[in-house]
């Protein structure tokens, strides 16, 4: 099956698929079926990570679709990140190279700094101190972006990008790079907007890739009290208004905005409901009117990594 998802163009001339599926927290015994279902239905990218422990799972889609013919390698647009402790330069092309095997894949179309933070080398991925906090690293994300652009160079990943910076990082990182990176991957739905870091990242002709679009209902910290997003009434109304589900007017907001969106789903159904989105545009109203739910509702917030002295959220944007 054919979607009409449409192409974004990096600053590099490469493009990305506006539109992908998000595998954080999809469990391995379902995310295969979700993958193979996801590029039956016509996806084409797929958002991974290393920290998200189901790699080998998504290899497995990947690799039966590539088999079966419905699609080649070339078909495919696969985002990974290198976790946070796998800062020190040496460290990031064992890292991709790891990443590479579980997804049974020769290259990357995009590896991202999942975040600016770094922990503690070695093998437990969230090492704590003695009073349960994060021990971190002193690995400087620009000498992790340095090694960054040697698998660049070296072929293993197509681009690469960063996830979760500020715009201070992205200035710091602007100013002591060669390759600018092509897109930061960050939170961004009504409750969180970014319209500031979105804008400064636009400016630099730097992709948003909008993470958590539908509000991440199923994060593992959610409280029965806190709000969700998709029954969130305004929402609700402006579907009927579209025609369109919650999920469907979350996405399309994404898209309007000229970000990449990468919703997750392990449901059949769910994945085909949020492909739904490339027969209709919200109109400039609606968009202003959206923009006015931000509450600056956070969501993954990093919590405990406060101490870190790359820490992103302390800064307005
Ligand atoms: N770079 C980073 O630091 C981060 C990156 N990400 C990436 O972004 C992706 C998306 O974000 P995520 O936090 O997972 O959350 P999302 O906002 O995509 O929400 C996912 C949740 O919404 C449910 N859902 C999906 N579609 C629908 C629908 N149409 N109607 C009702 N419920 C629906 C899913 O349920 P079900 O699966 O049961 O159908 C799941 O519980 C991640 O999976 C990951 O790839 C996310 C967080 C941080
Ligand atoms: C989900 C994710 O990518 C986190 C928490 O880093």
């Amino acid at each position: 099956m054919v979607l009409n998802v449409p192409n974004v163009k990096f600053y590099n001339g490469n493009t990305i698929p506006q539109f992908g599926l998000g595998t954080w927290k999809s469990k391995p015994g379902e995310v295969t079926q979700a993958v193979k279902d996801a590029i039956d239905i016509g996806y084409r990218h797929i958002d991974c990570a290393h920290v998200y422990g189901n790699e080998k799972e998504v290899g497995e889609a990947i690799k039966t679709k590539i088999a079966e013919g419905v699609v080649t390698r070339k078909d495919l647009f696969v985002t990974s990140k290198l976790w946070n402790t796998f800062h020190q330069p040496d460290l990031v092309e064992p890292a991709l190279k790891k990443t590479l095997s579980d997804l049974n894949l020769e290259y990357l179309d995009l590896y991202l700094i999942h975040w600016p933070i770094a922990y503690k080398e070695g093998d437990d991925l969230f090492p704590k101190n003695s009073d349960g906090s994060p021990e971190f690293s002193n690995a400087d994300y620009i000498d992790t972006w340095k090694a960054m652009e040697g698998v660049l160079n070296k072929g293993l990943t197509k681009n690469i990008g960063v996830s979760n910076f500020n715009s201070e990082q992205i200035n710091r990182l602007l100013k002591n790079c060669t390759v600018k990176p092509v897109t930061n991957q960050i939170e961004c739905h009504p409750y969180l907007t970014q319209k500031k870091l979105s804008a400064f990242c636009k400016e630099k002709d730097i992709v948003i890739t909008a993470y958590s679009p539908l509000g991440s209902p199923d994060r593992p910290w959610a409280k029965p009290d806190d709000p969700k997003l998709l029954e969130d009434m305004k929402l609700l109304e402006l579907g009927k208004k579209y025609n369109k589900t919650p999920a469907q007017i979350l996405l399309r907001y994404q898209l309007d905005r000229g970000h990449v969106v990468i919703p997750k789903s392990v449901t059949k159904s769910r994945i085909a409901e949020n492909s739904n989105i490339f027969d209709f545009q919200l109109k400039p109203d609606d968009i202003a009117y959206i923009d006015s739910f931000d509450c600056n509702g956070r969501i993954c917030p990093m919590t405990g990594s406060e101490g870190s002295p790359y820490f992103p959220f302390a800064i307005p944007f």
